[in-house]
C-alpha cells in the first residue's frame, strides 16, 4: 500500500523525529536523496547546468543543500533567490561548493541554457498559487522546454486536496520525503507531479488519510479460489444492465464480470438483450435466481426501473450502482453495501453542483457523496478516487488515458460486481476493480487505442500476471 498523509500528520511526525536527532539531520537526508534523484534524472552530473528556484522556507533549504552536492560533483549550479528570507545555511553551503546565488532579474538566458530547473519555491508550507517572480521564471522554463524537478511538491498546488485553483509548477519529476502527500495521488495536482520518487527519511507515521493499492495488495485482497471452491461458493453475480436501446452495455458489462473472480453470472433483462448476452457469452444464465451481489445501471436508458432498483438497494446483497442506475440513489437509506461508480458528471448531478467543480475538487466531492448517500463512491477519472462512508479513501493512479473510451465504465461495473459477489467489501472491490481495470487497459493498449471489449478480454491475463502466475 502506498500512503499519502496530510501536512499536519507530516509535521507532527517530523517534530517527533527531530526531537530525537541532531538538528538538520532530516534536511540532510532529504537533500542527499534529492541530489541523487536529480543526478539520475540528468544522466550525467558533471558539467550539467542546474538552476534552483528558492523560496523562503525549508523547501528551498532542501534544494540549496542538494545543489551544493551537485556542485561538488561538477554541476554548474545557480540559485535564483525568490525571497530575501532564503534558507541561510543552505545558501552558504551552496556558495562554499562553488554555486552562484542571484536575484530573479535577467534570467532568461540562464533558464534557456539550463538542463534542469529545480523547484524549491514551496513545499508543504505553501499556499496555492505562485507569486509574480516565481511565476515569471516558471513560465520561462515552460517556454524553453526545460524540465522541472519539484522538491516535495510542485509549488502552487494545494498539497492536502490535490486541487489546483491557481497557477502552479508542472514537474517532469517530483522528489518527496517521508511519505506521499495527497497532491501526489489526486488529480489535477497528481498530473502536475509527473512521476513521484519517495525518499525515506525515517518518519514514524500514523494511518494514512489516502491510500493507493500496489501489486502486493492485489495479491493479498484478490479472492483466489481454493480446492474446496465451487461456482456458487466463488460467488454469483446478478447483472441488471443494458436495454433494448443499449444492448451493448449488457454484453460489455458481462465481459467485465466474467473477467473477475465470480463463479457464475446471471443476466436479468429484456429477452432480446439476454439473447445478445448469451450469444457473446454462452456461460451466462438468464433470469432471476439467488445471487451474492448485483451490478445495476449501465445502459438502462429509458428502461430504468427506479422502484425495482430501490428494492435491490434495500435488500441484503451488496450492489454496484452505475450510470443510469445512480438516479435511484436517495440520501435517506442505509446503503453501506453499495458501491456507486459515477463519473464526474454523474457525481455532479448527485451533489447538485457542476461537473467542472467536481473535476477541480475530486477528493472533496467523492467524500461528500459517500457521506451524504452513505455509499462507497468510486469517482472515475484519470485518478480514480474511492471513498467509503466511514472516511477511508483509496486512489488508483495507474490508468492510461486510452481508457477514456465508450463502454470502459461498463467493464468496470461488471468487474467490481464480480469482486463484490466474491466477498470483497465495497471499498476493496472498488479499489481492486479500478486497479485491475487499469492494468488490463495498459496491457491491451501498449500505448495504442483500445476498446472496452479488449480491456475486458485482457482482464484474465492482467490478473494472472499480478497474482504472480
Ligand atoms: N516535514 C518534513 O518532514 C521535512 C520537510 N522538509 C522540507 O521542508 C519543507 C517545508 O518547509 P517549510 O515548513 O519551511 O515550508 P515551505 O513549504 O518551504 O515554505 C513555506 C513558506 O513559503 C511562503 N509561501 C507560502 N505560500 C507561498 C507561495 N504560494 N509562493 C511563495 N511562497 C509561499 C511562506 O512564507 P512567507 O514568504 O509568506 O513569509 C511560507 O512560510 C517540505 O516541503 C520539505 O521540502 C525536509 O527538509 C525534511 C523533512
Ligand atoms: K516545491
Amino acid at each position: 500500500m502506498r500512503s499519502a498523509h496530510t501536512v499536519e500528520q507530516v509535521r507532527a511526525a517530523e517534530a517527533d523525529l527531530m526531537a530525537r536527532l541532531p538538528e538538520g539531520t532530516l534536511m540532510q537526508r532529504a537533500a542527499t536523496g534529492l541530489a541523487v534523484a536529480i543526478s539520475n534524472f540528468l544522466g550525467s552530473t558533471y558539467g550539467a547546468r542546474v538552476v534552483l528556484l528558492i523560496g523562503s522556507g525549508d523547501n528551498g533549504g532542501d534544494a540549496l543543500y542538494a545543489g551544493a552536492r551537485l556542485a561538488r560533483r561538477g554541476a554548474q549550479v545557480t540559485a535564483i533567490l525568490l525571497s530575501d528570507k532564503a534558507h541561510q545555511a543552505g545558501a552558504e553551503a551552496l556558495h562554499a561548493a562553488g554555486g552562484r546565488l542571484i536575484s530573479p532579474s535577467d534570467v532568461e538566458g540562464l533558464i534557456q541554457g539550463a538542463d534542469v530547473v529545480v523547484d524549491g519555491i514551496v513545499g508543504i508550507g505553501g499556499r496555492p498559487g505562485l507569486r509574480p517572480d516565481a511565476l515569471a521564471v516558471v513560465r520561462l522554463a515552460e517556454r524553453f522546454g526545460v524540465p522541472i524537478v519539484a522538491v516535495d511538491t510542485p509549488s502552487g498546488v494545494d498539497v492536502d486536496t490535490g486541487e489546483t485553483p491557481e497557477p502552479h509548477v508542472n514537474a517532469a519529476l517530483t522528489v518527496t520525503f517521508g511519505t506521499h502527500k495527497i497532491c501526489h495521488f489526486i488529480d489535477p495536482a497528481a498530473t502536475a507531479c509527473g512521476p513521484v520518487h519517495l525518499i525515506d527519511i525515517g518518519l514514524d507515521l500514523p494511518p494514512a488519510e489516502v491510500e493507493s493499492l500496489q501489486t502486493s495488495d492485489i495479491r493479498r485482497l484478490y479472492p483466489v479460489p481454493h480446492g474446496e471452491s465451487d461456482k456458487y461458493s466463488r460467488g454469483v453475480l446478478g447483472l441488471m444492465v443494458g436495454s433494448t436501446q443499449y444492448p451493448g452495455a449488457a454484453v460489455i458489462a458481462t465481459s467485465g464480470a466474467l473477467g473477475g473472480p465470480v463463479g457464475m453470472v446471471r443476466y436479468v433483462g429484456p429477452d432480446a438483450v439476454a439473447e445478445a448476452v448469451r450469444a457473446a457469452h454462452p456461460e451466462i444464465v438468464a433470469g432471476n435466481g439467488r445471487v451474492q451481489a448485483w451490478a445495476v445501471g449501465s445502459g438502462l436508458g429509458d428502461e430504468l426501473d427506479i422502484p425495482r432498483i430501490r428494492e435491490l438497494l434495500d435488500a441484503e446483497e451488496p450492489v454496484v450502482l452505475d450510470a443510469d442506475g445512480l438516479k435511484a440513489l436517495d440520501d435517506s437509506g442505509d446503503h453501506v453495501d453499495v458501491l456507486a461508480t459515477p463519473h464526474a458528471g454523474e457525481l455532479a448531478r448527485l451533489l447538485d453542483v457542476d461537473r467542472a467543480t467536481v473535476e477541480a475538487e475530486r477528493l472533496k466531492h467523492a467524500r461528500l457523496a459517500a457521506e451524504r448517500y452513505d455509499v462507497t463512491v468510486l469517482l472515475k477519472g484519470s485518478t480514480t478516487v474511492i471513498a467509503s462512508p466511514d472516511g477511508q479513501v483509496r486512489v488508483n493512479t495507474n490508468a492510461t488515458p486510452w481508457l477514456a473510451t465508450a463502454g470502459a465504465g461498463d467493464v468496470l461495473a461488471g468487474l467490481c460486481g464480480s469482486l463484490l459477489a466474491s466477498g470483497l467489501t465495497p471499498l476493496d472491490a472498488g479499489s481492486v476493480g479500478a486497479y485491475l481495470h487499469a492494468a488490463a487497459a495498459n496491457l491491451a493498449s501498449s500505448a495504442g487505442p483500445i476498446t472496452a471489449m479488449s480491456v475486458a478480454a485482457a482482464l484474465p491475463e492482467a490478473t494472472r500476471y499480478l497474482l504472480g502466475g
